[in-house]
């Protein structure tokens, strides 16, 4: 049996989870973490912070917020637990940090676990190879109305992996009001979308001159994103002290 501490087990990610790792067999929530352990009557304790933490577990999952991110990786490296972090919006230290941290435990970080945009990020990369900087990329990304970071933690996965392919040479532009110059060869776009109930969209558009191409992922679910987190979970709990993404567990038999 998996015992899963479950970092942000209030929120809309941490409740579809909390239900997916109830109902599984293999898996269960021995404790929370979230900043009011009231809000909801769980079946386990939560604690508000990493800190306050008495039970063990073999592993933590992590939807919550960057203000919990450094605590929670001080508990993972004092306790030698492995974490899955899906949190976005996070600082550059933050990520330095659970680079740092991985030298010492296992730790799978994706800023999006779904099958779906893991395939995308190949499929860009290749685009972004055979166009060999011929033509314009511009992404778009669009999320439901409560979503707080801007751009997604995917519109800059999908940015850095172009990026890599064009030797690091691309700047990125965030929309482009005020602009009063015409775009540089060297941009690439990310514009944000924000309304409704949009679990997740993301494009990426290749213009060229009387062409494009267009890349786009479309999550319908936010079910997707736990699902592979718990897979990620189970990964990552057999694994030696090293940084995973969702390659490594998709490649994984
Ligand atoms: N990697 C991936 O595939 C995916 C990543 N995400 C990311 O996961 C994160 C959570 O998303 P979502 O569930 O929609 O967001 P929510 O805002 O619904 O949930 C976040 C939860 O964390 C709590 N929280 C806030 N601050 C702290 C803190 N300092 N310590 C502990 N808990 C805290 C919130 O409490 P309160 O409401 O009181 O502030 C809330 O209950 C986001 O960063 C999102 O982008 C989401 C989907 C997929
Ligand atoms: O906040 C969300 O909902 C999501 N966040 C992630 C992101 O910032 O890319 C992943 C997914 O798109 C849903």
């Amino acid at each position: 049996m998996l015992k899963v501490g479950l970092s942000g087990c209030n929120g809309t990610m941490g409740r579809i989870l909390n239900e997916l790792l109830q109902e599984d067999q293999h898996t269960t929530v021995v404790f929370g973490i979230d900043l009011d352990p009231t809000r909801f009557e769980n079946e386990y304790p939560v604690f508000k912070t990493p800190k306050e933490v008495t039970v063990p577990c073999d592993v933590v999952i992590d939807f919550s917020k960057p203000e919990n991110i450094d605590a929670l990786i001080d508990y993972c490296l004092l306790n030698r637990v492995p974490a899955v972090i899906a949190t976005t919006g996070l600082t550059e230290e933050q990520e330095s940090k659970i680079v740092e941290a991985s030298h010492q435990i296992p730790i799978f970080r994706s800023g999006n676990t779904s099958l779906g945009v893991n395939v995308l990020l190949d499929l860009v990369k290749t685009a972004t190879r055979l166009l060999n900087d011929q033509f314009d990329i511009e992404v778009i990304e669009k999320h439901h109305n409560k979503k707080v970071d801007a751009p997604s933690g995917t519109a800059f996965m999908i940015a850095s992996s172009i990026n890599e392919e064009l030797h690091n040479s691309m700047e990125y532009h965030y929309g482009r009001q005020g602009n009063h110059t015409k775009r540089e060869e060297k941009e690439i776009g990310i514009h944000s979308v924000r309304g409704g109930t949009i679990p997740g969209e993301h494009t990426v558009i290749f213009a060229g001159p009387d062409e494009m191409i267009e890349i786009k992922h479309t999550a319908l679910s936010k079910k997707i994103f736990a699902q592979q987190a718990i897979r990620a979970a189970e990964f990552v709990t057999q694994r030696e002290p090293k940084l995973y993404n969702m390659h490594d567990v998709m490649n994984a038999n």
